[in-house]
């Protein structure tokens, strides 16, 4: 196991990079796979702990897999899992709790033993109160096993459809997941959204997913969905999974620094992400951009704007922003990102940490960051919180004149195993 890498100083970024498949389209592509009941084949699904976490569980619950070089095939069970599924192990992958949380609610049955929802130390501090209070009105069997508001958790059967409500201030995940789950109950529901909704391109993505596998909501206003109980998930026999646009972010920020041009390959101007908005932030800082079918190639002058932005709908790639704002003209204000604080890391007190040990002066808000440009770069080891995306967007930090030393790169593998050694083969002095 490497503890650190040394990334000397870099001035260029060049060459064709191409993306590992979106995590948060995978792991939904597994789910809804899992709840079909003839076999679905995806394309280019990420290997990672987040994945594996997903695909373990699903396993463990009766779903069966069959691997070959380039794809992946689910054997689903329609819902229908193995009935001694006991404990389910999800590491930090909210991508699998929260999902699995209102699924199991939905589709376990008195005859099913009781499914334990566990995972690391952070997920076991990561909320889920709002997703629960959602469900335990409709009786829907699930108990903290430990503090209340966070997993562990004890599945057992007894939701029923009805009238839901949702909390959506927090995470965005609560809401896709009973998008996921609802449509499964005998009857019809309702789901009204509460609060100011967080991450909203994240439920975009989950009702394009559920429109591919035959899954149809109807959303009579921005706040409220109209639900259709019964529904199956139907397979789409084949199914791509994009390359991850929050992973495009480093390679965009890395394009800006070392002048480019790179092109990413996995994300076009028609991704369903969310996070392809990045392309238009890194315009914004001072890049050149152009988009085509499945890719995007940017470049830059290596000179870097400022910029003032509220960035809820792109948590994610919105961290990308903060090592940016070190080689700027101006301060950079990254607003409105309260949820950072309950991510793999509290991210507004981490970042605001790190880019201090490199000399940078941050005013670390509530729900905010503001950034001054930076002069005198100190040579730093970054610590990265177990938090892959502390250590990919610290690794921009090699394009000052000091470089920079990443402690435990070995995180990232959450979602994109491989990014150092790319960055090693795009990035150079
Ligand atoms: O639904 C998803 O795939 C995700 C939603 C976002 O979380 P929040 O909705 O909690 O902000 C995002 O940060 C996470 O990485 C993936
Ligand atoms: C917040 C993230 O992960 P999760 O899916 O575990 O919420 C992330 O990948 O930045």
């Amino acid at each position: 196991m490497v503890n650190s890498i040394q990334l000397e100083p870099r001035q260029h970024c060049r060459g064709t990079v191409t993306l590992p498949g979106s995590k948060s389209i995978a792991n939904r592509a597994l789910l809804m796979a899992a709840l079909c009941q003839t076999p679905v084949t995806l394309h280019n699904l990420l290997v990672s702990d987040d994945t594996s976490r997903m695909r373990e569980a699903l396993n463990a619950l009766g779903v069966s897999f069959e691997d070959d070089k380039l794809t992946t095939r689910v054997h689903g069970l329609g819902g229908h899992w193995n009935k001694s599924a006991s404990d389910l192990y999800l590491g930090n992958a909210g991508t699998a709790m929260r999902p699995l949380i209102a699924v199991l609610a939905a589709t376990l049955k008195s005859e099913h033993q009781a499914v334990v929802l566990k995972g690391d130390a952070r997920m076991h501090e990561r909320p889920v109160k709002h997703l629960v209070d959602a469900l335990q009105p409709q009786s829907a069997g699930v108990n903290y096993l430990g503090e209340t508001g966070f997993p562990p958790l004890e599945m057992t059967s007894g939701l029923k459809s009805g009238h839901f409500e949702i909390d959506g201030s927090v995470s965005s995940q609560f809401i896709s997941a009973l998008l996921m789950a609802l449509p499964l109950l005998p009857g019809n529901s309702t789901l009204t959204l509460k609060g100011n909704v967080v991450s909203r391109p994240y439920i975009e993505l989950t009702l394009q997913m559920l429109a591919d596998f035959g899954i149809s909501i109807k959303e009579c206003s921005p706040q409220r969905y109209a639900i259709t109980g019964g529904q199956c998930y139907q397979s789409p026999g084949e199914y791509w999974v994009e390359g991850d646009a929050s992973a495009a972010s480093y390679w965009m920020a890395a394009a800006l620094l070392g002048k480019g041009p790179v092109e990413i390959i996995g994300v076009g101007k028609n991704s369903i992400q969310g996070d392809k908005r990045f392309a238009e932030v890194i315009e914004a800082m001072g890049a050149s951009v152009s988009y085509h079918k499945n890719s995007i190639t940017v470049s830059g002058t290596g000179s870097v704007q400022g910029i003032d932005q509220d960035f809820n709908d792109i948590p994610d790639a919105a961290m990308t922003v903060a090592p940016l704002a070190l080689f700027a003209n101006k301060p950079t204000t990254i607003r409105n990102v309260a949820n950072w604080r309950v991510k793999e890391t509290d991210r507004l007190h981490a970042m605001a940490t790190e880019l201090r040990k490199l000399g940078a002066t941050v005013d670390e808000g509530e729900d905010f960051l503001r950034i001054e440009p930076l002069k005198h770069w100190q040579h730093a080891a970054i610590d990265t919180y177990d938090d892959h995306r502390m250590a990919m967007c610290f690794s921009l930090v090699a394009f000052s004149s000091v470089g920079v030393t990443i402690n435990d790169p070995g995180c990232c593998a959450k979602t994109y195993p491989d990014y150092f050694s790319e960055f090693s083969r795009l990035c150079h002095s």
